[in-house]
């Protein structure tokens, strides 16, 4: 019979191992919530006896309630001077009252030898004795078997007789652990079939879990193949994060159990919140989301080539292994030099334009776009100004006013001092001439603030929009500073973001054209004329 697969997180023990990756107790309980929702079955919340911040996050997770997700404690086996009772770290863990406790010891026979400098037969004590001392104070105690793949190739016994003393101790969860990472998914096979073969021999009635690091990059494939074999306890993090290059990524881990291996577990009954947990988990830490992460990652069902989105627009499966919507994610569609017909009908039916597969324009906007691309724009992550250009070769674009021209001053009046920086536009709403000049901290700023001041009195809605982003990028390395460059732009109105682009040898030109789109884009939107 088939167990159901318990899912174990330790974002917040192992995964803040990782370079770069901190979070706050209040980070920490967010989370905690979270992946409680998402159904997890365990959450790990560090390690009391490293730090104070631990501690305070198990006295305030016990405040919360939570509705399925079970909490453990981390740490090791007692100091060799101490006997279990007096350990502090043993204490420590007692003092965090949390339903699971879990303990890791060591497997490999060098690290007893060599990183605790004691005996293999003192490593065995301590393991059995500091199970069996905590045994009675919660309900699941979990052991984590540091290092086991490791250790089991190079003294099999000295491993396999770890378990035992585990066992003996009172563990009713063992966790072969891959703590280097080097193990690759063909070796797991014989290596779990051992233990289980042992674990039938000593009579051992009790789980057996996986816990792999990503160092190989197999991570993920070592803990699938773990579960072929039988393994029914799954450790991992939330995007992976986790010591050196990683742990299990269990954003990968959960729909693959669930929608490939169809196994049972209870965090499937959530699943479709895993977009939105993966992205909390990284803006709680303030790291950027990987856009190329399978399954969540923005990119993951983002189609680019005009044969893959001919064919995706017909049958989605043809280029997509799961539908999107089951883990809250979603398809997108881009448009770049490599987009075709199905790329921008796409777009133009997104954008409620009127477009058909036989319209001669097509071809005219297919071909604008591959011309502009070869110049430099890139649409795909500017898609407010691809909009602009379909409807101008559609004729759709509403002209709000026409600019004559612009100049930007930039005064080092001294040596000592920031330059003064000065714009002036000249131009048209209907019949009125507008001239108007402001001061900015730099040429786009003072730009942006004098092209404000002449369409404000006519727009006012434009006061609602502001410039949240700017990104320059040289196009080409050969000439220097006469470098074609790229500048992107994003604008929000508090409702809504939207990104526009400019192509130059001139970046304040570059920047003037991605400024005049998303003013336009802004107008139109307020129009209502967007789709
Ligand atoms: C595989 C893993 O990821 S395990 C988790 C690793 N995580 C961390 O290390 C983060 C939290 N760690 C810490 O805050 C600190 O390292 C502490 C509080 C645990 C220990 O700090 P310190 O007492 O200063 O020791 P230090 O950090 O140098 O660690 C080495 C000590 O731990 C002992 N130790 C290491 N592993 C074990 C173990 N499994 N069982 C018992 N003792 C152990 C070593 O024997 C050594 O003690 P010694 O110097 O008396 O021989
Ligand atoms: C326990 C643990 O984190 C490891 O062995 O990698």
């Amino acid at each position: 019979m088939t167990r159901v697969i318990e899912v174990y997180d330790t974002t917040l023990r192992d995964g803040t191992q990782a370079e770069n990756f901190n979070l706050s107790v209040e980070d920490k309980v967010r989370i905690t919530l979270a992946l409680d929702q998402l159904g997890l079955d365990f959450v790990e919340g560090g390690w009391p006896g490293s730090n104070p911040m631990s501690v305070d996050y198990f006295r305030k997770i016990k405040q919360q309630r939570l509705n399925h997700t079970l909490i453990a404690a981390f740490g090791s086996t007692r100091h060799i001077k101490n006997n279990a009772q007096q350990d502090p770290n043993l204490q420590a863990l007692i003092a965090a009252e949390t339903p699971a406790i879990t303990i890791f010891g060591k497997s490999w026979d060098i690290h007893v030898t060599d990183a605790l400098h004691i005996s293999l037969e003192e490593n065995l004590e301590i393991i059995e004795d500091t199970l069996f001392f905590l045994r009675s104070h919660v309900d699941r105690l979990i052991y984590d078997a540091e290092h086991f793949f490791d250790g089991f190739k190079h003294n099999r016994d000295f491993a396999l007789a770890t378990l035992t003393r585990a066992v003996q101790g009172g563990a009713d969860t063992l966790v072969l652990c891959d703590t280097n990472g080097g193990t690759l998914p063909h070796e797991l096979p014989a290596i779990i079939g051992a233990v289980r073969h042992h674990l039938e021999a000593i009579k051992a009635s009790v789980r057996l879990g996986i816990h792999a690091h990503n160092d190989s990059e197999t991570a993920v494939a070592n803990s699938l193949m773990a579960v072929e074999q039988g393994i029914d306890h799954v450790q991992g993090t939330m995007n992976g994060y986790g010591e050196r290059c990683g742990n299990a990524n269990l954003t990968s881990i959960l729909p693959a159990l669930i929608f490939k291996m169809k196994r049972e577990c209870h965090a499937g009954k959530n699943i479709e919140a895993l977009y939105k947990t993966s992205r909390l988990v990284n803006e709680m830490a303030n790291l950027p989301h990987n856009r190329y992460q399978p399954y969540v990652g923005e990119s993951a069902f983002a189609h680019k080539g005009g044969i893959h989105v001919s064919a995706v627009t017909r049958n989605p499966l043809t280029y997509e292994h799961i539908e999107p919507e089951k883990v809250g994610n979603n398809r997108r569609i881009l448009i770049s030099d490599q987009a075709g017909r199905a790329n921008i009908l796409h777009k133009a039916g997104q954008w409620g334009l009127h477009l058909k597969a036989d319209d001669p324009l097509l071809s005219t906007i297919i071909s604008d776009l591959k011309e502009k691309e070869n110049q430099g724009y890139k649409y795909e992550a500017a898609e407010a100004s691809f909009e602009l250009l379909m409807r101008e070769a559609l004729g759709l674009q509403r002209k709000f006013f026409r600019v004559e021209g612009f100049r930007v001053m930039n005064n080092k009046y001294r040596i000592d001092k920031p330059p003064l920086t000065e714009a002036t536009i000249r131009l048209y709403v209907g019949g009125h001439e507008v001239h108007t000049a402001s001061m900015g901290d730099g040429p786009v700023n003072a730009l942006d603030r004098a092209l404000r001041k002449a369409l404000t009195r006519f727009y006012p809605c434009l006061e609602e929009m502001e410039l949240t982003d700017y990104k320059v990028r040289v196009l080409s390395g050969e000439h220097g500073t006469e470098a074609k460059v790229r500048v992107l732009v994003e604008s929000t109105d508090g409702k809504c973001q939207w990104r526009t682009v400019g192509v130059s040898i001139n970046i304040i030109e570059a920047s003037w054209q991605a400024l005049i789109d998303s003013v336009n884009y802004k107008l139109l939107k307020n129009e209502g004329l967007l789709g």
